[in-house]
């Protein structure tokens, strides 16, 4: 891969499993780049051993990645910032920038959730928390991607998206490489909603497993929540194609059948029987799709779309019930036509 590249300095923010291994990839295309996390004692403990020994045990980081724990050195003087905290500690983290900033950067956001009760996508709260002035532009990076194996090196694609193409593809310069290949597709609003949904249908492939359900009801699942993804997308103002892509289809396969997932992982518990609180205290590392479950169910009564799986994941999850009742529940709906909505979602967004 031949990419005309001047090293840079970055700034990774968050420093768990995924803002690591994009410092990784950033690194080894020879950037200068700087970690931070909240935590000092594990940012000492980063430079120290040059690992991350809770989130990506056993891998070394390259040289060029220097553990930060003051925000204000971590983004002196650097054009870009890439966020790489969980979706609700974003505003948190953007309030801190805008106190120690003032020039403007690029911000490229690697997180895959929706706001609850807001119902923003997290380009939209970014456009909130910034001041004008101190915004170039916002970047999203997303696809089928788990830090594990880009850790390892293994092959990976993913896709950045933005307003300003421009901007999208300076960003897929800086990480592109032979083992982290970058894709761009200008849909903002379509790549940011698949990588948040993805995760709920995750949840619910998860408790599928814990249930002992095969492949068949995954596959169904996989199938059936792309189609309830995509029809709130496309009145969102996504473009329906966006959804057969990595942001898509490619997220929801990785998802719904990796071990690497902590959605699955922590759906797979709570069908073995586990409480949420329970559940979430074991994982440990955030499991976004619990929060994104009750921002989509706002969104679906929001839009009047129907969302099937994400209603019965939120009884799951809100509600008390039992996921085998949830799952007989999905099962015995009205009888259907399987395309029923497949013209709408066409014809919605064809224009865009
Ligand atoms: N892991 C993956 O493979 C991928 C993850 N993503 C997305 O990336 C985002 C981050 O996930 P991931 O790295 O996996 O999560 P992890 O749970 O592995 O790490 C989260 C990191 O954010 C830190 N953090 C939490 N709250 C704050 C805060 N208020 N201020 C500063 N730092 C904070 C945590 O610190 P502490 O250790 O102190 O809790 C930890 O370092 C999520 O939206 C996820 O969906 C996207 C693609 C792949
Ligand atoms: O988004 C991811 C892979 O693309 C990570 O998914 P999990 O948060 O479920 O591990």
């Amino acid at each position: 891969m031949k990419v005309e590249r001047k090293p840079k300095d970055v700034a990774v923010l968050g420093a768990g499993s995924w803002g690591t291994a994009l410092a990784m990839v950033l690194a080894d295309n020879g950037h200068h780049t700087r970690l931070w996390g909240h935590n000092p004692v594990q940012i000492e403990e980063i430079n120290r051993s040059q690992t991350n020994q809770k989130y990506l045990p056993n891998i070394s980081l390259p040289k060029l990645v220097i553990g930060y724990s003051d925000l204000s050195e971590a983004i002196n003087e650097v054009e870009t910032i890439i966020l790489a905290v969980p979706t609700k500690a974003i505003r948190e983290v953007l309030k801190k920038i805008v106190q120690f900033r003032k020039e403007p950067l690029t911000i490229v956001h690697v997180s895959k959730g929706i706001e609850p009760d807001t119902l923003l996508r997290i380009s939209e709260m970014i456009e909130e928390e910034m001041p004008l002035g101190l915004l170039k532009d916002i970047v999203v990076l997303s696809g089928p991607s788990h830090a594990e194996e880009v850790s390892l090196r293994h092959p990976t694609t993913v896709t950045v998206s933005a307003k300003n193409m421009e901007a999208a593809e300076q960003i897929q310069d800086l990480f592109i490489n032979q083992n982290f290949r970058v894709y761009t597709n200008p849909d903002l609003v379509g790549v940011e909603i698949g990588g948040a949904l993805k995760n709920i249908i995750a949840l619910a492939a998860g408790i599928s497993d814990g249930l002992g359900y095969g492949d068949n009801a995954k596959a169904a699942l996989i199938t059936r929540g792309l189609a309830e993804i995509a029809r709130l997308g496309a009145k969102m103002g996504a473009r329906p194609l966006t959804f057969s892509g990595l942001t898509g289809i490619g997220d929801l396969i990785v998802t719904c059948t990796s071990v690497h997932s902590r959605n699955w992982r922590a759906g797979n518990m709570l069908g073995k029987g586990h409480n949420l609180e329970e559940v979430l205290d074991k994982m440990g590392m955030v499991v976004e799709g619990v929060r994104t479950t009750k921002a989509a169910y706002q969104l679906a009564e929001k839009y009047d779309v129907k969302m099937p799986i994400t209603t019965a994941l939120y009884g799951i999850l809100f509600s008390g019930i039992e996921p085998k009742d949830a799952v007989d529940g999905l099962m015995k709906r009205r009888k259907t036509h399987e395309m029923e909505d497949l013209a709408d979602i066409l014809s919605l967004n064809s224009a865009n």
